[in-house]
């Protein structure tokens, strides 16, 4: 994944100049910086939820367009919390999605995943009756039921407990191995040391 002199305003107000950058296979790079330096504006540019006035988004050299199918298909990512079916249990929810994104029988995914991220108890639990840091786990479950080669994540490691951002960093770790490219904006220098193989640092722009 490229991104190649981005550039994008909000009311004719500059809130991203000229930002480059490549992101190989298995590699990942955090987005860092302070609040409102625009990392969720660059990562809602990669996902198509916002329009750049300026620049080019590649994936495997081809410009990136959400409505394409290979996107769909290729990017998982969590920038907002989701909004749960409040009649589905967190297995059911992650069932539907393995399903929608062609795995007929998921199972022993579903099972796998929620165990990895500490759920297995909870998994017949709706989502009206989870935590907040379990309907986190849950919303990081979903990208990892279905297939991907980008990972895109707005601060993963928001209402984690210390033991969750530990988990989410031997996840993200495995992820890399396994090929997947990760882009992520965080707060948390100790993630980002652990996963990250680059920085960008955003500045706000006066
Ligand atoms: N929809 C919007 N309309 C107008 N301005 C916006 C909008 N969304 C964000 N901004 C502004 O753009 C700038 C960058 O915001 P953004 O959310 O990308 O920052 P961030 O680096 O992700 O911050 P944080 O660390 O607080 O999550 C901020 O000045 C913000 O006020």
């Amino acid at each position: 994944m490229a991104v190649k002199g981005l550039r994008h305003l909000y009311a004719e107000r500059p809130v991203i100049e000229d930002l480059t950058f490549t992101l190989r296979a298995g590699r990942a790079i955090a987005l860092v910086g302070p609040n409102g330096a625009g990392k969720t504006t660059v990562l809602k540019c990669i996902v198509g939820s916002a329009e750049p006035a300026a620049g080019q988004i590649l994936l495997d050299g081809s410009p990136i367009d959400e409505r394409a199918e290979v996107v769909r298909r290729d990017v998982a990512s969590l920038l907002d919390d989701l909004d749960f079916f409040p009649d589905l249990t967190a297995a059911e929810h992650l069932d539907l999605l393995a399903r929608a994104h062609g795995n007929g029988t998921p199972e022993d995914l579903v099972d796998t995943v929620l165990d990895d991220v500490g759920l297995l108890g909870a998994a017949d639990q709706l989502p009206g009756s989870l935590s907040s840091g379990q309907r986190r786990r849950l919303a990081l479950a979903t990208a990892l039921v279905r297939p991907r080669k980008l990972l895109v994540l707005d601060e993963p490691e928001a209402r984690l407990d210390s033991a969750g951002v530990a988990w989410l960093g031997e996840m993200l770790l495995a992820e890399k191995k396994r090929g997947t490219s990760i882009l992520f904006a965080s707060h948390d220098a100790a993630l980002v040391d652990a996963v990250a193989d680059e920085t960008v640092t955003l500045t706000p722009l006066a």
